[in-house]
């Protein structure tokens, strides 16, 4: 039987930096927002749906998708985020169901589902195991506004459009807390492939 672990946590909370580290040492990792990026590519039925839902003024010059602009719209706005939702979130689980199950046909030990909207979406049903990595809302701010450029108004938009990390933690099996270096991180992954192995 494929273990399932969850991998969540808060926007810029260090999911990815997490999943990184877990790839590294070879586990197979099904990366939701890299799901969602594929789909968002022109041609790709997420791309299509997301242009007949809000128009093409959520495209660039070049014909793409405005990450950016679509971002500054959702995430101060809760209607539209949740029409977002309504046209990704049923893509994206298709694809995640989908890899996930070429997972498990290959018969491989553990797969890790790094899904930051993991609890939202109901994931951790499907989950053997869930590992949250939090983070202190300050230093969650600091490291969100340095990594994608942001204003401080903008960063807590962001942060208030999930679930709130206390919350998640609550519901987790493992607690990674990412408010030292990166050699603490380190420890802790060490401590959970040791677990999952
Ligand atoms: C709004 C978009 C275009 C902004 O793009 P941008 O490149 O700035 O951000 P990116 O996709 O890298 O996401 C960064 C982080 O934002 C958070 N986030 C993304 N989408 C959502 C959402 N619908 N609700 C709450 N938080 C979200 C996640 O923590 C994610 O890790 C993009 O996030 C998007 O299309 N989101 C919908 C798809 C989705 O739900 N992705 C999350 C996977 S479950
Ligand atoms: N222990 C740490 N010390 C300093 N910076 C860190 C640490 N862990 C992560 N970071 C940095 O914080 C930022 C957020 O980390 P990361 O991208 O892994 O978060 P995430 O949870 O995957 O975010 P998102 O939900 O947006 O995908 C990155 O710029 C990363 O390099």
């Amino acid at each position: 039987m494929t273990q399932v672990v969850g991998l969540t946590g808060g926007i810029a909370s260090g999911k990815s930096t997490v999943s990184g580290l877990l790839g590294q040492v070879g586990f197979p990792i099904i990366d939701a927002d890299l799901v969602a990026h594929r789909l968002q590519q022109p041609g790709q039925p997420g791309f299509e749906r997301l242009v007949e839902r809000f128009g093409r003024s959520i495209l660039t010059m070049d014909g793409s998708l405005d990450r950016q602009r679509l971002g500054q719209f959702v995430f101060n706005n809760q209607d539209a985020r949740n029409q977002l939702n309504q046209v990704m979130q049923p893509l994206i689980r298709e694809t995640i169901m989908g890899q996930l199950a070429g997972f498990t046909k290959a018969a491989v030990p553990a797969v890790i589902l790094d899904v930051p909207l993991l609890f939202e979406q109901g994931y951790d049903e499907d989950c053997d195991l869930v590992v949250v990595v939090t983070v202190d809302k300050a230093t969650q701010l600091a490291r969100l506004m340095k990594r994608d450029g942001l204003s401080q108004m903008a960063a807590q938009a962001r942060v208030a459009a999930q679930m709130p990390l206390n919350e998640k933690a609550a519901r987790a099996d493992i607690v990674i807390d990412n408010n030292g270096d990166d050699n603490h991180l380190r420890q802790q992954v060490a401590q959970l492939v040791k677990r999952l192995n």
